[in-house]
């Protein structure tokens, strides 16, 4: 699918299908450019965020993202990742009085939670979990070649391409050090925003099924700024001690034993429980012991300097007998992608637009009487069922 836009988008010449996700910081709608592409023949991720100075609670969301817009820029600014195949395109961006938005690939396969949660048993075979747990690490390792390091890494900000390989997506907890380096003492750039602690690592993880329930549509969209990360933090973090690379390889094993076992290792009671998890037990695996199981261990070494990754970096992982006979150099030319997501242009040419400035005026008006259906639940019905 070619994805070309003009690097500094107009909001009027965008034509906005559909919703594709709501989250903490923005909502991702379906786009297409009405002069370039007037028959949504390339249609693109338009991630918009509401600028709202005068209201405290939104001035973070402001600066978040900023940040990730930044992060992006940095990203495509480098030549040596120009067109990185598992991480995203920024294909142009904007600013309105109240709205900054910018524009990726769409990527139409969904997230890999929903991808897991669709397979029997809501797991993957070790195979299919190679497969991605190796376009992880080569885009994790771009990332940390750049001194970013990722720090969200989970199943929900892994998202399928039409080609069926995989792009990270949602960079606003990102940080950068201003050495790209391994070594003990990294330094972080200025704090360039709050850190995002408050809804992300607040409430525990809940699958695509229970998040529809309390999502506000039918369709497909999903509000899920309410589902946390906190089984995916590291004990280094837990522990209040500095952290740095090594945090994004703690987050591939537990992805990797998620995507093996169809539930994180050190889920508890409660957020403290599995906290205490976190720090304190080992993880168990069901079955017989494997070149897989031998990798998550690795990566879930609780002392961060003595975990896989931690030395040599995203080499030293490749390396690891779980991936013998991988063609690195050759991931996007050799290795056939285990999931390709349906082709549903059809739709999207039929579908009545979505006004993104109403939909974010929508969002602004007062709540409507507790006899009215919901404020977003009404505005989802005008917006977006008519298709
Ligand atoms: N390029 C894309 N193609 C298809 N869907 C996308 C794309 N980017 C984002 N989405 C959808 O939009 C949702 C929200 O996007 P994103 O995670 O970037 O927003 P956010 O506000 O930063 O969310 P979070 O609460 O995780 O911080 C994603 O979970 C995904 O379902």
């Amino acid at each position: 699918m070619d994805t070309q836009v003009s690097p500094d988008l107009d909001i009027n010449h965008l034509r906005a299908i559909k919703v594709l996700g709501k989250g903490a910081t923005g909502t991702v709608f379906l786009v297409h450019h009405r002069i370039s592409d007037p028959s949504a023949a390339s249609p693109f991720a338009l991630k918009v965020v509401e600028k709202s100075p005068l209201l405290d609670a939104k001035v973070d969301t402001d600066r978040r993202a900023r940040w990730e817009l930044s992060l992006l820029r940095r990203l495509n600014n480098s030549p040596a990742t120009t067109s990185h195949p598992f991480l995203p395109t920024l294909l142009g961006s904007f600013e309105t009085n109240d709205l900054i938005g910018w524009a990726i690939p769409f990527c139409p396969g969904g997230d890999l939670n929903v991808l897991r949660y669709n397979q029997s048993d809501h797991i993957f075979s070790p195979a299919v979990i190679r497969f991605y747990v190796a376009e992880i690490i080569c885009a994790l390792e771009k990332l940390h070649a750049l001194g970013i390091v990722y720090r969200d890494l989970k199943p929900e900000n892994i998202l399928i391409q039409q080609s069926g390989h995989l792009t990270l997506t949602d960079f606003d907890l990102s940080r950068t050090l201003v050495k790209p380096t391994r070594h003990h003492d990294v330094v972080y750039e200025p704090e360039p925003l709050k850190q995002k602690t408050s809804k992300k690592t607040k409430n525990a993880r809940v699958a695509p099924d229970s998040r529809r329930k309390s999502s506000v549509t039918s369709n497909g969209e999903r509000a899920n700024s309410f589902v946390g990360t906190e089984e995916y933090i590291s004990p280094e973090v837990v522990r209040g001690e500095g952290h740095e690379f090594a945090v994004d390889w703690w987050a591939l094993g537990i992805l990797a034993f998620e995507m093996l076992h169809g539930t994180t290792p050190f889920r508890g009671k409660n957020k403290k429980d599995t906290f205490r998890r976190i720090v304190m037990m080992p993880p168990e695996f069901i079955g017989r012991p494997s070149t897989l199981t031998d990798l998550i261990g690795k990566l879930l070494e609780k002392d961060p300097t003595r975990r896989l990754g931690y030395r040599r970096g995203a080499c030293e992982i490749k390396e690891h007998p779980f991936f013998h006979g991988l063609r690195w150099d050759l991931l996007t030319e050799l290795s056939r992608p285990p999931f390709l997501p349906s082709r549903e242009l059809h739709e999207m040419k039929q579908s009545k637009s979505v006004d993104i400035r109403e939909y974010f005026e929508k969002l602004r008006m007062p709540p409507l009487s507790l006899d009215s259906p919901a404020r977003e639940e009404c505005l989802y019905n005008v917006s977006l069922t008519e298709f």
